[in-house]
């Protein structure tokens, strides 16, 4: 199976080309393609389908996009949207002669994404509506945190924090109501660190601790927005594996970054 690998500010990526379709991706191969030490190691999967040849979901329309991301937690669940992997999506397919550089819609399981970008450099993906839906909690090692509920697709809890991020121990899963959050929940810390500048780290769900979650920093831009009183604006999220900006617009946030691709392969015959 060829692969290559992928990151977006270091959100990494095993990203397997599949343009007809062909590939019947388990979750079981999902988990081991992922597993950083029995693995190739990443903390997510980008099948990169023709839309046509994606068999997708009821309820899902690709429109006119030629390409859908059909995206995979490392654990192999199946997540609606990845911010990062979208842009990593969306480079790969242009480095490679698939797509060329512009603005084109790629087809995603929380709907039609706008992606922008050269030759090279940044991506800026159209993330859609950052939605607010209300109060929610989490806990860390006995402590409850205060948080916004916010969905860009997927689900996410942004909660602000009074210290640094760095002093937090996300070595475990927050603890969180499954009654509020039934389909689990990607959980955010967050601390303002300048003028419209923020610090946060993530736990994923079906990924872990990660070193950058490009929905999650949508999410925290919204609600430090939403905090401050501020319409339209402009944020930079620093994350542990670098620095995205998030443009917030009346109906849609814009979330700008870097993607890049450091290697290609193909998987050992018969070890998947
Ligand atoms: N890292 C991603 C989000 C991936 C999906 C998430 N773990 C979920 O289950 O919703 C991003 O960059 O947005």
């Amino acid at each position: 199976m060829r692969f290559v690998k992928g990151h977006g500010t270091e959100n990494d990526f095993v990203i397997l080309p599949d343009p007809d379709g062909a590939l019947d991706l388990t979750a079981d191969a999902v988990a081991r393609l992922c597993d950083r030490r029995a693995g190739i190691g990443a903390d997510g999967v980008l099948r990169v389908v023709r839309s046509k040849a994606a068999g997708l979901e009821a309820g899902l329309d690709a429109g006119d996009a030629e390409w859908f991301m059909d995206y995979r937690n490392a654990d192999g669940g199946i997540a609606e949207m990845c911010g990062n992997g979208l842009r990593v999506f969306a480079r790969y397919l242009v480095e490679t002669g698939l797509a060329a550089p512009g603005e084109w819609d790629v087809a995603t399981r929380a709907g039609l994404r706008r992606v922008t970008l050269g030759p090279s450099g940044d991506v800026c993906v159209d993330m859609g509506p950052a939605s607010i839906l209300g109060a929610g909690e989490a806990s860390l090692a006995g402590t409850v945190f205060q948080g916004e509920r916010v969905s860009v697709g997927n689900p996410h809890l942004a909660c602000r924090v009074d210290g640094p991020v760095a002093a937090l121990d996300l070595s475990r899963a927050p603890g969180f109501d499954p009654a509020v959050f039934p389909d689990g929940v990607n959980v955010e810390f967050f601390r303002t660190v300048g003028d419209r500048h923020l610090e946060m780290r993530v736990y994923e769900r079906g990924s872990g601790e990660t070193r950058s979650c490009g929905t999650g920093t949508v999410a925290v831009a919204a609600t430090a927005a939403a905090q401050a009183g501020d319409g339209p604006s402009e944020w930079t999220v620093d994350v542990l594996g670098g620095r995205v900006t998030v443009a917030l617009g009346e109906a849609t946030a814009r979330l700008t970054g870097p993607a890049v691709l450091v290697a290609e392969g193909e998987t050992w015959p018969g070890w998947l």
